[in-house]
């Protein structure tokens, strides 16, 4: 049986830009002083060249180097710091050494100056226009199912014998084996609410719970597990689906690209990892490249009838210090969109 996936009617019509932005935004997250900030100010040029209304905001760790904090201001972006967040200490083998920073993404639920955000993780680009994502009714958790196929999955119970909920019927789950895993989402892209309550919550079930190997990703799919509704792959190709599921794939009607196979970061890219050479994965590598070089997707400051440049008023330092005090539940300001 298919799992019921949220269907989103055809392409829904933004009519008029709002002038003032109502109370959500995008969100990603940024650690280190590495390369990873190529593909935050790739994306913020993505989401302004597919017209987004809504800014993106970075959550960045105090490791990351003021002079990268400068790029993302110059794109456009609004740049919070947040503190890191650690898993209790336990023996955890995490499929990859630095997923264990990825608990700091918890922060971002604190940011309830707006009341919806998406998240998507750096190494995200959009290519078509996704704010109708944040239409989508309350009270739930929206992502698109992860696969189990790649060899990050080989230490899985699911990965031993080749089921994967993105083809359920193909390898059926044994009867001996209980109930079928429940449905797994992958956590670079979700439609959340920021809130407090939910914030303290995740971060008090978190001391109580021993890190796994996929460390938040696991974590929120657990905590969000009752209220997790899937949305199409269209939202998150996450690359792997293109040489696992072929068949699940229309390549030309997918709006978001989630370079997280081994070796397909475009600002890494050298196509030599298994499956880099594939035409669909260099024309991809290729599409983020021409985002990122193109100039004419630099964020421009507003200006006035003038023409001269003016500063967007500073809200975001009022705003954040509310917000830690839990004062703001709504608050409709102007701020620097993507666009
Ligand atoms: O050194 C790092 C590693 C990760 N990240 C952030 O954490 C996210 C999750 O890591 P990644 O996308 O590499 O994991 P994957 O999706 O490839 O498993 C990235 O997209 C970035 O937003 C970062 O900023 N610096
Ligand atoms: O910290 C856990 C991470 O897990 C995820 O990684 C993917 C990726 O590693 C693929 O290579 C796997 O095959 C896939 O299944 C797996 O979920 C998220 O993309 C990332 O944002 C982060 O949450
Ligand atoms: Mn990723």
């Amino acid at each position: 049986m298919a799992p019921e996936v949220v269907q989103l009617g055809p392409k829904s019509t933004v009519l008029a830009k709002p002038l003032t932005l109502p109370n959500r935004a995008y969100v990603t997250f940024l650690a280190g002083n590495g390369d990873y900030v190529k593909g935050v100010a790739g994306l913020a040029k993505g989401l302004r060249k597919v017209k987004s209304a809504y800014p993106l905001v970075v959550a960045v760790l105090p490791d990351v180097p003021e002079e990268h904090r400068r790029i993302l201001e110059s794109q456009g972006c609004i740049v919070r710091e947040i503190e890191p967040v650690y898993p209790p200490q336990n023996q955890t083998r995490f499929a990859m050494a630095y997923y264990v920073i990825n608990y700091s993404k918890l922060r971002i639920w604190k940011f309830v100056e707006y009341s919806k955000m998406i998240y998507l993780d750096g190494d995200i680009q959009v290519y078509d226009n996704i704010d109708h994502l944040f239409d989508l009714p309350d009270g739930n958790f929206y992502a698109v199912m992860d696969c189990f196929c790649e060899q990050t999955w080989s230490h899985t119970p699911q990965a031993k014998i080749g089921y994967c909920q993105q083809c359920p019927d193909k390898v059926r789950w044994p009867a001996e084996m209980g109930q079928p895993p429940s449905l797994y989402f992958n956590a670079g892209m979700f439609v959340f609410e920021p809130s407090l309550e939910t914030y303290e919550n995740l971060l008090a079930t978190l001391k109580v719970t021993a890190p796994t190997p996929f460390a938040e990703q696991d974590f929120l799919n657990m905590f969000f597990k009752d209220i997790y509704k899937p949305i199409p792959l269209v939202y998150n190709l996450v690359l792997a689906m293109l040489w696992r599921h072929p068949e699940n794939v229309e390549l030309e009607k997918v709006k978001v690209v989630h370079y997280c196979a081994a070796g397909s970061k475009p600002w890494r890219y050298t196509g030599k990892e298994e499956n880099m050479q594939r035409e669909d994965v260099k024309m991809l590598v290729q599409k983020w490249w021409e985002i990122y070089n193109d100039e004419s997707l630099d964020y421009k400051k507003p200006t006035n009838c003038e023409g001269e440049a003016v500063e967007p008023v500073k809200m975001q330092p009022l705003l954040a210090a509310l917000s830690e005090g839990g004062a703001v539940p709504y608050v409709t300001v102007t701020a620097p969109s993507a666009a």
